[in-house]
C-alpha cells in the first residue's frame, strides 16, 4: 500500500525579512534577509551565539517588534491580526507569575482579560493543569512551586487559550540539567497529543536536537539563517535517543554550523 502524502501546511512565513534597530551610528542591523517557513505540527528550535536575533525572530511573529523589512505571516495573516486572533501563547524565560494570584488565577488571568465566562475559564484551567501535570496545584502559590514547576504552569498559561502555536523563548534555561530533562520530555510528549506548532529559543546543542523536527542554525549579527536541518529522528523520542548515532550525527552537524556561522564575520 502506498504511504498517504502529508501536504505541508505552512504557519509562518518569513520572506527576506530584516530588521534594523535605531537608525545612523547606533542601527543594529539584528535580522538580515531571514526566509522560513514553518510547517502545521513543526517543532522548530533556534539556534545561535547570543545576540543574533533568536528572540528578535520569536517577537516579530509575535508583533511585539515590527520588522523593517520583508514579510511575514501567521496563519495567513500579518503579525498583528494573528495577535488579535490568539493565533499564539508565549513562554518566556522567566515563568512572570504574579506572587500574589494562585497558579489557577494566573492562568486564569488572560481568559478573564479575553472575556471568556466564569465556567468556560474554570475548564479550561482545569484542562492545561492537566495538561502540565500540576492538577493538585491550582490552589497553591507561585513561590510554593519548585522552579520547574513554575515554569510548567507558565506553559499552561500560554496553552489555556488553545492557540495552534506556541513560541517558547529559552524556557528551560534557567534550570538544572535533570529538570530541564524531564521537561524537554513532557513538552514532546504535549507537542505529540495537542499537534501544535513550536518556535523555541535555545542555547543547548542537546536540547534543540531532542526537541525538534527542524533544527534553525543563526550566525551572529547581522542575524541571518546560516542553516536547517531537518531531523530524521522519529516523533517518539525516549531520552536515550541522545546516545544514538543517529542523534549524535546530527548534534555534530548543529555544533559544525555553529562554527562555520562564526566564520561569516
Ligand atoms: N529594542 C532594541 N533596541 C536596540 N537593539 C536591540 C533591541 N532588542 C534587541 N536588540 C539587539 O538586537 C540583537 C539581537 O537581539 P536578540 O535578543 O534577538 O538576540 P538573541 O539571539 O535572542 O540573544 P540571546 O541568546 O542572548 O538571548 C542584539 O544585538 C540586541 O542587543
Amino acid at each position: 500500500m502506498e504511504e498517504a502524502t502529508v501536504v505541508p501546511q505552512p504557519v509562518i512565513k518569513a520572506q527576506d525579512l530584516n530588521l534594523v534597530f535605531g537608525s545612523g551610528d547606533n542601527a543594529v542591523h539584528a535580522l538580515k534577509n531571514v526566509n522560513l517557513t514553518i510547517n502545521k505540527g513543526d517543532f522548530v528550535s533556534f539556534i545561535g551565539p547570543s545576540g543574533c536575533g533568536k528572540t528578535t525572530f520569536l517577537r516579530c511573529i509575535a508583533a511585539l517588534e515590527q520588522p523593517t523589512g520583508g514579510t511575514l505571516s501567521v496563519n495567513g495573516m500579518t503579525p498583528d491580526e494573528a495577535r488579535q486572533a490568539r493565533a499564539y501563547g508565549y513562554v518566556f524565560q522567566h515563568a512572570g507569575l504574579y506572587p500574589w494570584r494562585t497558579i489557577a488565577k494566573n492562568i486564569k488571568l488572560p481568559l478573564e482579560i479575553m472575556g471568556y465566562d466564569k465556567a468556560e475559564q474554570e475548564r479550561r484551567v482545569a484542562e492545561v493543569l492537566k495538561l502540565v501535570e500540576l492538577e493538585q496545584f491550582g490552589q497553591k502559590f507561585p513561590w510554593q512551586l519548585s522552579g520547574g514547576m513554575q515554569q510548567r504552569a507558565s506553559i499552561a498559561r500560554a496553552l489555556a487559550f488553545d492557540a495552534d502555536i506556541l513560541l517558547m523563548d529559552e524556557p528551560f534555561g534557567a534550570l538544572d540539567e535533570i529538570v530541564r530533562d524531564h521537561l524537554n520530555e513532557q513538552l514532546l510528549q504535549l507537542w505529540a497529543r495537542t499537534d501544535k506548532t513550536i518556535g523555541f529559543v535555545t542555547h543547548s546543542i542537546p536540547e534543540a536536537v531532542y526537541l525538534s523536527t527542524k533544527i534553525v542554525v543563526m550566525s551572529p549579527r547581522p542575524g541571518r539563517i546560516h542553516e536547517i536541518i531537518d531531523s530524521p529522528l522519529p516523533k517518539e523520542r525516549p531520552l536515550d535517543i541522545r546516545d544514538s548515532a543517529e542523534f549524535i550525527e546530527i548534534a555534530h552537524r548543529v555544533r559544525e554550523g555553529l562554527r562555520a556561522g562564526h566564520a561569516h564575520d
